[in-house]
C-alpha cells in the first residue's frame, strides 16, 4: 500500500545533508543525480539532437552532467545557460561539460529539450522573458523532459509561480516532491519517473501504492466480514448508490436506513424504513454494526440534523460524507472518524488552513482526530498521527454524479473489513481510482460498483 516517498525541498536538503554527512562528496550527490537523469532521457529519447538548459544552481548542475553523459553516449548535445553557475558542483559539472554554452535568449530550438533551469531551489516565478523562452523551447521540441521539477513549479504546494510548458516527461530525482502529485503542477507532465540517487527518506508521506487485500477465512461469516449501516434521508439516490457500493467492497452485509421505499436496491442490501431520529437510533442500537456512513443524500435540513444527531449518539464507527459534513462543526466529529471532504466542504469545516494540501489535510486529522479523505483530482487522505497518501492520477472521468457516495460507501466497506480507519481510507481511494479505470470512459457512478470485484480480486 506504500508508494513512494514525498520530500518537501527542506527534507530533501536535509535528506542530502546526510548523505554529505555519511562521506559522500557533493559533486559525487550530482553525478548519481545527472546519471540516473541521463539514463531515462536516453531510453525516451536515444539519439536525437537535443539542447540542455541549464539554470545557475544545482539543478543546473544536474542539466550539465546529463549534457556530458549524453554527449558521450553519441548524442548531438548542446547547452544554453541562463547566466553562470553558481554552486561549487554546478560549477565543476559545467567545467567537465567542457563544450560551448550558448545564450538561453538565443539559442535554437532542438527535437529534444531538457529543462535543468530551477528545481526545489526555485523561490520566486521565472522572468517572464525566460519564462517565454522555456515555452517556446519546449514546445518545439519533440521530446521534452523536465528535471527534477519542471521550472517555475514551487516545490511544496504544486503552485505555479510563473508560466510552465507542458512536458512529456518529468524525472523526480531521490524522491518524489509534492509538486509531482499536486495540481496544478501535476498537470505539467504525461509521464513522471523516478530517478533513484540514494537518499534516505522519512517515511511519513507517500504516494499511496496498491494495497494487499486478504480473502475471507474459512471461519468467515457476514458478520465477521463486517455490517456496514448506511443512515440515508431526504434524497434516496445517493445513500442507495453508496450502500450498492458498500456491498461490494468486501464487506459482509449492508444495512440502508432510509426513509421511503424507493430507496430499496440490490436484494443483497436490506433495506429498513426509518423516518425520525427515535427510529434510526432504534435501528442503530445493533452491536454487530461495525461502521455507520452517513451523509450522502442525507439532505440539510432539520430533520437531516436530528437523523444525524441520532447517528453520532449512537457511538458506532463512523464515515461522515456529503451533507454530514456540511451539518457537523469539526469539534463535534467523534475521534476515530473517517472524513471525506471535497474543497468546498474540507474549508467550511477547518477555515483556511495554510500551507500545501498536504499540509492542510495534516492538520485536520490532527485537528479532530480522524482521518481525512480531502478529495480531488489529487486526493490527499491523512492519518491524525500524521501518515499521508496522497493519490494522483485518477480518471478524469470520475469528475460526475454520484461517484463520491461510491466511494463513501466503499471506505465505509472497507472500514468494516478491516477496522483500520487509515488503512481503509486508503484502499478504499485506491480501488475507486482502480474502478473508474476499468469502467473506462463517460461512465456514470452507478457503473462503478459493479467494476469493483474486478478491482479488488486484482490486489488480492
Ligand atoms: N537536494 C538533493 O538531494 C539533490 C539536489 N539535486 C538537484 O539540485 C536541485 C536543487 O538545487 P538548488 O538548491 O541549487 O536549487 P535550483 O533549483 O537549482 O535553483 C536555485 C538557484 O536559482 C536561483 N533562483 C531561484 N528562483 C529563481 C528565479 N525565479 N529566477 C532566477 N533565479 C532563481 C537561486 O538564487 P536566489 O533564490 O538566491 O536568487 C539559486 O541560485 C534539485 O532540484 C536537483 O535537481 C541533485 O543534484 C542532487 C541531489
Ligand atoms: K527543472
Amino acid at each position: 500500500m506504500t508508494g513512494a516517498p514525498i520530500l518537501t525541498a527542506a527534507q530533501m536538503r536535509a535528506a542530502e545533508q546526510a548523505v554529505f554527512a555519511s562521506g559522500v562528496p557533493d559533486y559525487a550527490l550530482m553525478e548519481r543525480a545527472g546519471a540516473a537523469a541521463a539514463a531515462i532521457i536516453w531510453r525516451a529519447g536515444g539519439l536525437r539532437d537535443m539542447l540542455v538548459l541549464c539554470g545557475p544552481g544545482n539543478n543546473g548542475g544536474d542539466g550539465y552532467v546529463i549534457a556530458r553523459l549524453l554527449r558521450e553516449r553519441g548524442v548531438a548535445v548542446r547547452v544554453a545557460a541562463l547566466g553562470e553557475s553558481r554552486t561549487p558542483s554546478s560549477q565543476r559539472a559545467r567545467a567537465e561539460w567542457g563544450g560551448p554554452v550558448e545564450d538561453l535568449a538565443t539559442a535554437a530550438p532542438a527535437t529534444q529539450v531538457v529543462d535543468a533551469l530551477f528545481g526545489t531551489g526555485l523561490s520566486r516565478g521565472l522572468d517572464a522573458a525566460v519564462a517565454a523562452r522555456l515555452g517556446e523551447l519546449t514546445q518545439a521540441a519533440s521530446h521534452s523532459h523536465a528535471i527534477d521539477l519542471p521550472s517555475g513549479v514551487e516545490t511544496d504546494s504544486g503552485a505555479l509561480l510563473s508560466a510552465v510548458p507542458r512536458f512529456r516527461l518529468c524525472v523526480a530525482l531521490g524522491a518524489l516532491k509534492p509538486a509531482h502529485l499536486l495540481y496544478p503542477a501535476a498537470g505539467c507532465f504525461d509521464r513522471l519517473i523516478y530517478g533513484p540517487i540514494g537518499i534516505a527518506a522519512p517515511d511519513q508521506v507517500h504516494r499511496l501504492g496498491p494495497p494487499r487485500l486478504m480473502a475471507p477465512g474459512v471461519e468467515a461469516h457476514k458478520y465477521t466480514r463486517g455490517l456496514v449501516a448506511v443512515v440515508g434521508g431526504a434524497m434516496a439516490g445517493a445513500a442507495r448508490l453508496a450502500a450498492q457500493s458498500a456491498s461490494s467492497s468486501g464487506a459482509g452485509m449492508v444495512r440502508l436506513f432510509a426513509m421511503d421505499e424507493a430507496a430499496a436496491g440490490p436484494d443483497a442490501i436490506i433495506h429498513q424504513q426509518v423516518q425520525t431520529a427515535a427510529d434510526v437510533a432504534i435501528a442503530l442500537d445493533d452491536e454487530r454494526i461495525a461502521v455507520v456512513l452517513v451523509g450522502p443524500g442525507l439532505g440539510r435540513d432539520a430533520a437531516a440534523r436530528d437523523r444525524l444527531a441520532a447517528t453520532v449518539t449512537a457511538g458506532h464507527r463512523l464515515v461522515l460524507d456529503a451533507d454530514a459534513l456540511t451539518l457537523l462543526a469539526a469539534d463535534a466529529i467523534p475521534q476515530g472518524s473517517i472524513l471525506t471532504p471535497h474543497e468546498g466542504e474540507f474549508r467550511r469545516l477547518f477555515g483556511d488552513l495554510p500551507g500545501s494540501k498536504i499540509d492542510r489535510a495534516r492538520v485536520a486529522a490532527a485537528q479532530c482526530g480522524a482521518v481525512v479523505i480531502y478529495k480531488g483530482a489529487d486526493s490527499v487522505i491523512a492519518a491524525p498521527d500524521g501518515r499521508v497518501a496522497v493519490a494522483a492520477g485518477a480518471s478524469t472521468w470520475l469528475s460526475t454524479a454520484g461517484t463520491g457516495d461510491v466511494l463513501a460507501g466503499l471506505v465505509g466497506g472497507r472500514l468494516a473489513v478491516t477496522g483500520d480507519p487509515f488503512r481503509a481510507a486508503s484502499e478504499a481511494v485506491w480501488l475507486h481510482g482502480d474502478a473508474a479505470r476499468r469502467a473506462g470512459a463517460a461512465f456514470v457512478a452507478d457503473d462503478l460498483p459493479d467494476a469493483l470485484p474486478a478491482a479488488i480480486a486484482a490486489r488480492l
